[in-house]
């Protein structure tokens, strides 16, 4: 479960998260959506402690990311597919997240295995195809055997055989009970992936609903329509949308 209490994050310019507040449960894939510039990403760093609050708290697993003991075996995160050295190996780099994570050898084999990568796990980082990055951000996430997921525009410049892939993954990953929050541009592919959504617009929460529900209450023909609806007012680069 991820709770997110009254979270506010102000920069100098201005607001980027604005009193927001919701839950994320387990056992269901939850679409997080937004405009440009919403505050989506924002609110995920703070979720992973990468950024502190202004005010408000996020809580995953019941505490703030800062006070857990191994905070991998609590919630895995796919944010950069390339925060990985480019020389470096996949067995290797997954080895070196488990050893400085106390984690088990035995955790690397499992997570390679899962994520198809083992015939790749002698490659260097920089030879892998963006699909094959994005599945060692995924291995990585995965290490800790996490209950909570965490996955920001898992699909961005992926084929159609890797999106079928990452939704398939989500689905399973919430169909073990885990919790799974999936941020995504892409209207289609979060209809096919998330039965739940949390949408904002400029740092608020605009709708947390299910997905289905959500089209029909924003009389629109599809999730994307919906979405245009909901959203037009939010939109960062609209006349009149300073913040
Ligand atoms: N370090 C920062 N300093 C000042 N303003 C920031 C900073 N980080 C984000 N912002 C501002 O906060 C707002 C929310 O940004 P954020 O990246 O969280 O939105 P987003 O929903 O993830 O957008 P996108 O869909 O474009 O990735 C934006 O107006 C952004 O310019």
């Amino acid at each position: 479960m991820i709770e997110v209490n009254h979270l506010t994050k102000r920069y100098r310019g201005g607001t980027a998260v604005d009193d927001l507040s919701f839950r994320v449960e387990p056992g269901r894939v939850t679409g997080f959506l937004g405009p440009n510039g919403a505050g989506k990403s924002t609110t995920i760093r703070m979720i992973l402690g990468l950024d502190r609050p202004t005010a408000g708290s996020a809580l995953v697993g019941g505490r703030r990311y800062a006070e857990l003991k191994r905070p991998l075996t609590v919630v895995g995160a796919l944010a950069e597919a390339s925060d990985v050295h480019p020389g470096r190996r996949v067995r290797d780099h997954l080895l070196w997240l488990a050893r400085s994570n106390g984690l088990g050898r035995q955790r690397v084999a499992a997570v390679l295995d899962e994520t198809g990568l083992a015939g790749a796990a002698g490659k260097a980082a920089r030879t892998l195809s963006l699909g094959m990055r994005q599945r060692l951000g995924i291995a990585a996430a995965l290490l800790g055997d996490p209950g909570v997921l965490i996955l920001d525009e898992p699909v961005n410049g992926l084929d159609p055989e890797g999106v079928i892939w990452i939704r398939n993954l989500a689905k399973r990953l919430a169909g073990e009970g885990r919790t799974v929050l999936v941020s995504s541009h892409l209207m289609s592919e979060m209809a096919l992936t998330a039965s739940h959504l949390v949408v904002i617009g400029r740092g608020r929460l605009l709708a947390d609903l299910p997905t289905d529900e959500f089209v029909s209450a924003h009389s629109g023909a599809n999730l994307e329509e919906a979405f245009m609806r909901l959203t037009s007012d939010s939109v960062e680069y609209r006349a009149g949308g300073s913040r």
